[in-house]
């Protein structure tokens, strides 16, 4: 799969945007905060309607625009997939009344012309972001992991995004009903519905990570060995809240951090563990009037060498584990979809040693699409940037690199 054009409006610093996508490998070149990352941000938010930080995609509006009292900001992205031509748009609404924050913010998406919810928009176009700070999906919250999996299974499992939709709003239901029992105000007997719908969508979520997270396993741990010169053994820990494996008596977490195979459960082996579990715990989430169990209080664990990243990575440990982390979640979508997604790459080289580096140049060449930012063109061999096209971005302008015959690829309105 690989974009054939990009065109933004009132999106972040780029006030207006139209540019062809070479296939292949592109750079992006300029100073630092001159709007890089933002191209890569657009491309990403094609994938999966949410914005790097989930509660700031009414940032992305650019500033200027966000003072009027009605501002739209658009993305609009062609791309080829299997050899059919397709477009997405997205427009990012927000209705100002004067006041702050801004009264209404919403969002449209429309794939080849037609409207769409994100649920059913996702996985039409797939791409896997790469930024700097992303290892807090290793040693940040529990959360950052879950919203990892999430991303990445939305993109290439069908029925996960609505699944995930589905589940969320369950749950809001099932604990507001909690609270309420916790309060002596509703009837137990209403808990049935929710908890058999939180054990369908959980189940369905569950069986889909249970596979994803040994299959990402699998590819991160080869690439990994790889890059640390097979100094490094990589494992993925998953501790599911609700875990279909039988515990000791009265023991309902694993806190052994090992590894465990849960490969063999059916759908409908989980749905019914899960619902039986509820139930078991029915008393006790009545009085703390909260769901205990789920997918929303899933954990996973990354382990070199059986010493928990998380806790005692290295920063270059870190960074090295989450290149490995998504070369993998790519080769995974190909896979899975059977189409390469689009890699982003934000400023990716700057702290790989040169083997590191080498490795990961010549496996771009895999890819069908991949754009890359950097500030510094040094980082890269000559034998490199003679196979990829190279634009400088300054101030959301962006130009072919070479000033003096440079064509100016978008005009800034
Ligand atoms: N909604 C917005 N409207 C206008 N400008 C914005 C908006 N959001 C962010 N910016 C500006 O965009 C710039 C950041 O752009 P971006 O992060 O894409 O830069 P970059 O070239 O990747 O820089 P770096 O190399 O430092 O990562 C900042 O100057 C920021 O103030």
């Amino acid at each position: 799969m690989h974009l054939t054009h990009l065109s933004l409006t009132h999106f972040r610093l780029f006030a207006r945007l139209d540019m062809e996508l070479p296939r292949r490998t592109l750079l992006l070149v300029g100073e630092n905060a001159q709007g890089k990352t933002s191209l890569l941000e657009a491309i990403y938010y094609l994938a999966t309607f949410t914005s790097l930080h989930a509660s700031l995609d009414r940032q992305i509006v650019s500033f200027a625009a966000a003072r009027e009292p009605l501002a739209v900001a658009r993305i609009v992205g062609d791309f080829e997939r299997e050899g059919r031509a397709h477009r997405l748009e997205v427009r990012l609404i927000l209705e100002a009344n004067g006041g702050f924050p801004p009264a209404r913010f919403r969002k449209e998406i429309l794939l080849d012309g037609v409207k769409r919810t994100a649920q059913e928009a996702t996985g039409a176009l797939t791409a896997v972001m790469f930024l700097p700070d992303m290892t807090h999906i290793l040693d940040g919250s529990p959360e950052e992991r879950r919203r990892y999996l999430n991303l990445a299974l939305a993109q290439a499992v069908p029925g996960y995004a609505q699944a995930l939709t589905d589940y969320t709003r369950a749950l809001e239901q099932r604990n507001a009903l909690l609270k309420l029992l916790q309060e002596r105000s509703a009837d137990p007997a209403q808990l049935a519905y929710w908890d058999t719908l939180l054990a369908e969508k959980g189940a369905f979520i569950l069986h889909a990570r249970i596979a994803a997270i040994a299959e990402l396993e699998r590819l991160a741990a080869r690439i990994h060995n790889r890059l640390t010169g097979g100094t490094e053994v990589l494992q993925f820990v998953y501790l599911p809240a609700y875990d279909p494996l039988p515990h000791p008596e009265g023991q309902y977490a694993l806190p052994i951090l090992t590894p465990m195979d849960r490969g063999g459960f059916s759908l409908t082996q989980l749905r019914e563990g899960f619902l039986q579990r509820l139930s078991d715990l029915r008393s006790e989430e009545i009085a703390r009037g909260v769901t205990t169990i789920g997918p929303h209080r899933d954990e996973l664990r990354f382990l070199s060498n059986g010493v928990d990243l998380g806790d005692y990575g290295s920063r270059g440990q870190l960074r090295t584990t989450l290149l490995s982390l998504k070369m993998a979640e790519a080769r995974w979508m190909k896979e899975r979809t059977g189409e390469f997604p689009i890699l982003l790459l934000d400023e990716i080289l700057a702290e790989l040693d040169d083997r590191r580096r080498a490795d990961l140049l010549d496996a771009l060449d895999d890819f069908e699409q991949a754009v890359l930012t950097t500030t510094d063109l040094k980082l890269f061999a000559p034998p490199f940037l003679s196979r990829c096209t190279v634009w400088r971005v300054t101030q959301g302008v962006v130009q072919t690199e070479s000033p003096q015959q440079g064509e100016q690829l978008s005009p800034s309105l």
